[in-house]
């Protein structure tokens, strides 16, 4: 049985519920800057990757198609027949691979910063194996740039969450996204989909990444929100806030506006 994932719920009760999902590295405090807009309207419901946010991590390995397999088991376990989604990066990919699963489940879906593919896997597990050798220390140690354009002077937070993380829980992450190839199954997808993109995101520039799910997923819209680096939620809050709260009112309309 799979299991649910760490989880909290903010918002008023009875509300329409979206599921947000934080990026590798991040905990579920990676949405708080969307938090205060979300719950005026929407019922959020935040969990943590394994290993990240001090939940545990599994014995064995696991795929991002696993991770959105313990995101039905969570709606499952709340009673929530549809909800929207909004997903950063890692987070996003578990918003694609949960839409192409359990589509009659996803009401609308945001992908932030992510792709259908996180390039050539080599890397990833270079980067697996250094982690389970030397912990997440090296990784945190180069995050601020990875995440963030230079100009960014906030991403203390967000860098001690890295430091924060399981090894384990990073390197299984790592691995789940050496494995991860959407790109042929994009088509599939029925959500009303939103592509958020940060203009200076190194990871997962807009170019190769999001205008490959834009053009791949059918009906999608892409906004590219400038001066944003891979974090564009955490370094443009306001603007990547409103583009998230404009479709999700077009798509999956909350009680409290
Ligand atoms: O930390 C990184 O390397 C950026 C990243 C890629 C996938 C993800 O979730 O974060």
């Amino acid at each position: 049985m799979t299991a649910v994932p760490r989880h909290r719920l903010d918002g008023p009760d009875g509300a329409p519920v979206v599921v947000l999902g934080p990026s590798l590295g991040t905990s579920m405090d990676l949405w708080l800057p969307q938090l205060p807009a979300l719950t005026r309207a929407w019922r959020t419901l935040r969990y943590e990757l394994p290993g990240h946010g001090g939940a545990p991590a599994p014995g064995g390995p696991f795929t991002v198609e696993d991770l959105a397999e313990g995101v039905v088991a969570l709606l499952d376990a709340l009673g929530v027949e549809r909800a929207a989604y909004a997903g950063v990066s890692l987070g996003g990919a578990v918003g694609t691979a949960l839409a192409l699963r359990a589509p009659e489940r996803v009401a609308s879906l945001v992908l932030c910063c992510t792709s259908p593919r996180f390039g050539d896997p080599g890397p990833w597990r270079e980067r697996a194996a250094l982690v389970r050798r030397e912990g997440v220390g090296p990784v945190a140690d180069g995050a601020a740039g990875r995440w963030f354009t230079p100009s960014f002077t906030g991403a203390e937070p967000y860098v001690a969450m890295l430091r924060a993380t399981g090894a384990e829980g990073y390197a299984g992450c790592c691995d789940a996204l050496a494995a991860f190839d959407a790109t042929a199954r994009l088509a599939e997808i029925r959500a009303p989909v939103l592509v958020v993109a940060g203009a200076q995101d190194g990871p997962t520039p807009p170019r190769g990444h999001a205008d490959r799910l834009a053009a791949g997923i059918p009906g999608a819209r892409l906004t590219v929100v400038e001066g944003a680096g891979h974090l564009a939620n955490a370094e443009r809050p306001a603007e990547v806030t409103e583009a998230i709260t404009a479709h999700l009112d077009r798509t999956w309309r909350g009680t409290r506006r």
